[in-house]
């Protein structure tokens, strides 16, 4: 017999929802979009036939609705690799986890989770107001130093050679995107490493009034090589979708609306049509 998670780690609040989440199991598809930006919600349900539910904790606002009779849930989780360790917990508890028994199901369900964020590139040749798939991340934060994540022979060459390269005192973390969601939705959008950092700006190599530790950073970001590996563009929350999805067998793919171009310096004028573009594909093809 499993032992019961005990009420400080599965925190089901008084009305039956998830702690952060403030979702009942019964309240959200096994399809679901996230977006960083509450405000991004509504661009997705606004094509929804139909809007079942609505709720909102936090940075955290979901409605799960009908796209052309199936049944999608769209939810917000706000900036960082710590909100997609509580959106993954949480998404994965009101699916395998009985909330009366306190036990996981012996029936494993697999979720299918597609980001739809913005990201910045690290490449001339990823052109701003593109859409880009996220084959492979890398974590620059330091969430699966908690975590018991494998990493293949590949994966620790090449996270050890990106540690030297600069200089930090930890290992990155590497994983890699659902083969079949990038065939079924990011078939035709540019395949990308995707560099997932613990902050926008000095992690990203900004420098407004604070400085940076060092001001190489972006290049080295943009000159990482290993074999055919580099890096395309960066963000603030792929690899912790990856990493947390290998952990818990849910199927998790990451898409990008290029909004900045590092290289050329440039920022999309039309950010919100690129992310809308992005978000019709996706309801189209999911
Ligand atoms: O547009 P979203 O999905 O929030 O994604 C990107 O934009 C935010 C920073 O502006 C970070 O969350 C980054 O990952
Ligand atoms: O440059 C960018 C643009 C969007 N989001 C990021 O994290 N970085």
């Amino acid at each position: 017999m499993a032992i019961p998670i005990p009420e400080s780690e599965l925190i089901i609040n008084g009305n039956g929802t998830i702690y952060h989440l403030n979702l009942l199991p019964e309240q959200i598809s096994d399809t679901i979009i996230t977006v960083g930006d509450p405000d991004r919600v509504p661009m997705v349900s606004k094509y929804f036939d139909e809007i079942e539910f609505i709720t909102a904790k936090r940075e955290f606002v979901t409605h799960t609705g009908y796209y052309k009779g199936k049944r999608i849930t769209v939810i917000s989780t706000g900036m960082g690799t710590d909100n997609i360790d509580i959106l993954m917990n949480e998404l994965d508890a009101l699916v395998n986890i009985d909330f009366v028994s306190r036990e996981p199901n012996e029936e494993r369900i697999n979720l299918r989770i597609i980001r739809v964020g913005t990201s910045g590139a690290l490449q001339d040749t990823v052109p701003l107001g593109s859409h880009l798939a996220s084959h492979t991340a890398v974590g620059l934060d330091t969430l699966m130093q908690f975590y018991p994540l494998l990493q293949s022979e590949e994966e620790q060459s090449l996270t050890l050679a990106l540690q030297s390269a600069l200089g930090i005192g930890f290992q990155p973390y590497m994983v890699n995107a659902s083969e079949s969601l990038i065939s079924k939705i990011a078939y035709d959008m540019i395949p990308g490493n995707t560099l997932t950092c613990p902050g926008f700006y000095a992690p990203q190599g900004r420098a407004l009034r604070a400085g940076l530790r060092s001001e190489e950073l972006l290049n080295v970001y943009k000159d990482f090589r290993m074999n055919d590996f580099r890096f395309t563009n960066f963000e603030m929350e792929t690899a912790g979708y990856y990493s947390m999805g290998r952990l818990l067998g849910h199927e998790v793919l990451s898409l990008n609306a290029i909004v900045a171009n590092r290289v050329t310096k440039e920022f999309a004028k039309n950010a919100e049509e690129v992310i809308d573009g992005l978000i019709v594909k996706v309801l189209e093809r999911v």
